[in-house]
């Protein structure tokens, strides 16, 4: 588990992160969602320690190793996809052999292209490519940032399979930034939601229809952070959002009082969490 407490960057007086806190845990997919300058590349650099953060990151093991497809993913135009693999782990100070090569290439499915320059490559097979590098020392927590950035409808499902069926792994971590809000929930265990640097709501990807709605008063004894996820604005109203199974079972409590109950799909409740200051209740404390 990878644990960030606080985690604050500041560029001059704008914070660009401010206050995050998170549990990574083993095995578990993340799909980190928020607008253009939510901080999501900036968090990505704090995992990987590359700015300087303020806060705290601590790791069950000193040395987790990282693999990262950052942007775009660059590579020598004239080498071959294995020439391009042996070189970054050189560069990367990762051991590597003819016969890792040859796994990794046919891991990201491209088997009969260890030879083909990069140069030649189709959009989605050089992020294939990128991933193979991202796998380089058998990474515990692997980052995606974009990973079907431009890539065609077939290569998003080719991306989309090989993460569901050759990168999940219970000894890792994958946290994937995306825009693209149905591809990521069709690989994501946890949604995180940024926006303005902050974190402001983590929600596990169960069902695609959540209810949402204004909480009056409730039930004495539920624990909050297991039976019901709570927001708040800035006119100290509370709000709840919960699977349509979950608010089932709810709502024959008689001590739990709403109003204004509506059904949310993933895109209408990030359009609500963008456009809002809504804040997941915890946050706050
Ligand atoms: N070193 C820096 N100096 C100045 N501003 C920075 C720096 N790093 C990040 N920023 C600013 O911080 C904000 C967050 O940037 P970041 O790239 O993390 O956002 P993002 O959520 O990844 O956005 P996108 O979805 O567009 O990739 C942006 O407004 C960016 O311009």
């Amino acid at each position: 588990m990878i644990t960030l407490k606080n985690i604050s960057f500041k560029v001059g007086k704008s914070n660009i992160l401010a206050g995050i806190h998170m549990e990574l845990k083993k095995g578990k997919v993340y799909g980190l969602l928020g607008p253009n300058g939510a901080g999501k590349t900036t968090l990505f650099k704090v995992l990987l320690n590359t700015i300087e953060y303020k806060g705290e990151v601590s790791k069950e093991d000193n040395h987790v190793p990282i693999g990262k497809l950052i942007e775009y993913p660059a590579s020598y135009p004239n080498l071959t996809c294995a020439e391009n693999l042996k070189l970054h782990a050189s560069y990367a100070d990762i051991a590597y052999s003819d016969s890792i090569v040859n796994h990794l290439l046919s891991v990201v499915g491209l088997p009969d292209a260890k030879h083909k320059k990069f140069r030649a490559l189709s959009m989605g097979m050089k992020q294939r490519l990128g991933v193979a590098k991202a796998l380089m020392g058998n990474p515990k927590l692997l980052l995606l940032d974009e990973p079907t950035n431009g890539l065609d409808p077939m290569g998003i499902k080719d991306m989309r399979n090989l993460i569901d069926q050759n990168l999940k792994s219970k000894q890792r971590t994958i946290v994937i930034s995306s825009h693209n809000l149905n591809e990521v929930s069709l690989v994501t265990d946890t949604f995180l939601f940024m926006r303005d640097g902050k974190k402001i709501l983590e929600m596990d990807n169960s069902e695609d229809i959540y209810l949402f709605g204004n909480v009056q008063q409730m039930p004495d004894n539920l624990n909050v952070k297991k039976d019901i996820t709570l927001l708040k604005d800035n006119k100290k109203e509370t709000y709840f959002i919960l699977s349509e199974s979950h608010f089932n079972k709810l709502k024959a409590m008689n001590d739990f009082v709403y109003r204004d109950v509506e059904k949310l799909t993933l895109e209408n409740l990030y359009i609500k969490l963008m456009s809002s200051d809504l804040m997941e209740m915890k946050s706050y404390v």
